[in-house]
């Protein structure tokens, strides 16, 4: 019998390209989404409950409805500037409902989670490549509110035996190979979709947060992950989890970081577009070099990310973009009310 996973934030960018990855992979999913961030069209409509995971009975009703084998959690509001204006907002959607899905899964005997952690828990790190046994010192409440649930998760494997595994991200980026789904965020906050916007001319130009940071140009460095290499790693710590895997975290990354600078020079050779770019004040809450060290990812998961090329990253990113324009022209030529977007046929 196939086994059913509960994707939990899964009509949400990450989320959906793990959904179609699984249902690809022979697993059963069923998606828990309240559509704050992410996209009806995202997910097959037949999977998707419509819902908050920090509602109590609705999360315990469908515990006691379906045989779930494992959750993924993706649900979190995930912008750094925003949880440093809004922290309370943060700690209560990271935190406090993932609490509330947490001792759901308690009660209901469901022992395996697997968890979306962030490069953010480290905070400034001490030294680059970062490795898992660096200490946690996230500096924004999005980080923070990460790191609060990793150790609760810690805390109910000692006490419950609810497995976990904590797979902490660098910067997710890229789009479905296929070209089917993409990064869709609204308002968009990441660099390489405004990036991909200045070169459309869809944004007058991109503005480069701090150029005065102790980094070669200046300017912030990121470690720049496919998403669909994420997938790839969710499934391998699934599988490891299903055989009796124990709690464990794992960094995931490419382990070579790119300037804002070179971002935006590597999309202008992609798109073969002149990106206008302006100078802006730092940005509260980042931290000037986020590089990871994946080597534990891969020699216990067998982690083998495949698009580890900045230029693949972004031309797949690109190569959506493209198709979501192609796709609103269709519509706004041949209706006059506005259609939603819908990237699954
Ligand atoms: N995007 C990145 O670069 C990145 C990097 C590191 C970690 N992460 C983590 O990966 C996860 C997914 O990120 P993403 O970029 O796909 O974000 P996203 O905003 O596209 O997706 C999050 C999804 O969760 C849903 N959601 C949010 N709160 C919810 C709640 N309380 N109940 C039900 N649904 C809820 C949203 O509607 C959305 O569909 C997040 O946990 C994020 O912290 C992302
Ligand atoms: O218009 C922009 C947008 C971003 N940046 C810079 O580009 C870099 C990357 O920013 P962004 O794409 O917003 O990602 P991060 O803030 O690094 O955060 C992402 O990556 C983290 C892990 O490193 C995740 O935890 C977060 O969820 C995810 O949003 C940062 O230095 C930003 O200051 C700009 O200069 N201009």
């Amino acid at each position: 019998m196939k086994q059913k996973v509960l994707v939990a934030g899964g009509a949400g960018y990450i989320g959906s390209h793990m959904v179609k990855d699984l249902l690809a992979n022979g697993y059963e999913v069923l998606v828990l989404d309240n559509l704050s961030k992410g996209h009806r069209d995202a997910v097959p409509h037949e999977r998707l409950v419509l819902g908050n995971i920090g509602d109590r009975d609705l999360v315990e009703t469908l515990f006691d409805q379906h045989a779930i084998a494992a959750v993924m959690h993706f649900a979190a509001f995930i912008e750094v500037g925003e949880s440093v204006r809004e922290p309370e907002k943060y700690y209560r959607n990271n935190f406090a409902e993932t609490l509330v899905l947490l001792d759901a899964m308690r009660r209901h005997g469901i022992a395996r989670f697997i968890f979306s952690s962030t490069a953010a828990v480290y905070g400034t790190p001490k030294q680059t490549p970062i490795t898992e046994d660096h200490p946690l010192h996230p500096i924004n409440p999005y980080g923070a509110s990460k790191a609060m649930v990793e150790q609760v998760l810690k805390d109910f494997d000692s006490a419950y035996g609810l497995k976990s595994i904590v797979l902490r991200y660098f910067n997710a980026a890229g789009a479905d190979p296929d070209g089917e789904l993409g990064e869709r965020h609204d308002p968009e906050t990441h660099l390489i979709p405004l990036v991909l916007d200045a070169a459309a001319g869809a944004r007058d130009a991109i503005a480069i947060f701090g150029q005065d940071y102790d980094t070669p140009d200046g300017t912030c460095i990121r470690d720049y992950i496919h998403v669909a290499d994420l997938c790839q790693a969710h499934r391998l710590a699934l599988d490891a989890l299903l055989q009796g895997g124990e709690f464990n975290i794992y960094n995931l990354g490419n382990g070579r970081g790119f300037s804002v600078r070179e971002v935006i020079d590597a999309a202008a050779a992609v798109t073969e577009s002149q990106i206008p770019c302006r100078a802006a004040p730092r940005r509260p809450g980042d931290p000037p070099r986020l590089i990871a060290d994946s080597t534990k990812a891969k020699r216990e998961l067998g982690w083998t990310p495949e698009y580890t090329d900045l230029a693949t990253i972004i031309r797949h990113a690109w190569q959506f973009r493209q198709r979501c324009m192609a796709a609103e022209s269709t519509v706004s030529r041949t209706t006059d009310s506005p259609t939603p977007l819908s990237t699954r046929t």
